[in-house]
């Protein structure tokens, strides 16, 4: 198995669609998921770097693996539901201090999923625009998160790591709405963290091993019957 070099990290409450994200951005396809069960990962190459990105279970029996799947990590992606208030809530509650055992300089992104369930009015003009469908049944929603309350999040982790505005990437530019289901943004989101986890990987590789994770060393626990790991 090839090693790599740097780790990203989706982290969210359950059901919002880290799964069908990675599916989407690695297999090109929407499929129907079960929730995930422990953790799993898949590597991309970018560059001349092997990337690990990390699928975690939201529910709450997992939570204490989290820590574990951050340790290192060059780039979380927190992941909510845009139609789910409390599914943002919880990322600062429940998800943010798992990310203490990131690499100091891990970048942040905050990413709302599932934009193609709500009114898209606020939506620019895309190919991979939601299904027609949808708007015209009238059977969208007002978006519940606006960005703004992710931008909001957004700041107060930079609080939280005591870090300066000016030195790190600006929220606008870090908070994405997606769709997992139609590939909205999808693309633009991992490349986006793809692209600015590089010179982590290049710091992480010039001060020696310890710094990042080998997955090869990743013991899963007994296969449980569903056949996934915890
Ligand atoms: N409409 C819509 N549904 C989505 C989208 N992304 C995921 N879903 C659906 O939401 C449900 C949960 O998706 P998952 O990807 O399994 O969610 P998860 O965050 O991985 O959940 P856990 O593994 O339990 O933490 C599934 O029924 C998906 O089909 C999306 O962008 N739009
Ligand atoms: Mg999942």
């Amino acid at each position: 198995m090839k090693k790599p070099d740097g780790k990203v990290v989706l982290l969210g409450d359950m059901n919002v669609g880290k799964t069908s994200l990675l599916h989407r951005y690695m297999e090109r396809r929407f499929q129907e998921t079960v929730s995930t069960v422990g953790g799993a990962f898949y590597l991309k190459q970018w560059g001349p770097y092997n990337i690990s990105i990390w699928d975690t279970a939201g529910r709450e029996q997992f939570h204490g693996l989290g820590s574990m799947y951050c340790r290192g990590a060059a780039a979380v992606i927190l992941t909510y539901d845009v139609n789910s208030l409390q599914s943002l809530t919880e990322l600062e509650e429940r998800f943010l201090a798992l990310t203490d055992s990131a690499s100091a300089d891990c970048i942040f992104a905050i990413v709302g999923n599932k934009v193609d369930l709500t009114d898209d009015s606020a939506l620019p003009p895309d190919e991979n625009r939601p299904e027609k469908a949808l708007t015209s049944c009238g059977s969208k929603v007002r978006k519940q998160v606006r960005a703004e309350d992710a931008i909001a999040l957004y700041k107060k982790i930079l609080k939280y790591k005591m870090l300066d505005e000016k030195d790190v990437p600006a929220a606008e530019k870090m908070c994405f709405e997606t769709s997992a289901k139609t590939g909205y943004k999808v693309d633009y989101l991992f490349e986006t963290v793809f692209e600015m986890v590089v010179p982590i990987i290049v710091r992480q590789k010039a001060e020696g091993p310890q710094q990042t994770v080998d997955i090869t060393d990743y013991k899963p626990a007994k296969r449980t019957k569903s056949g996934c790991c915890a």
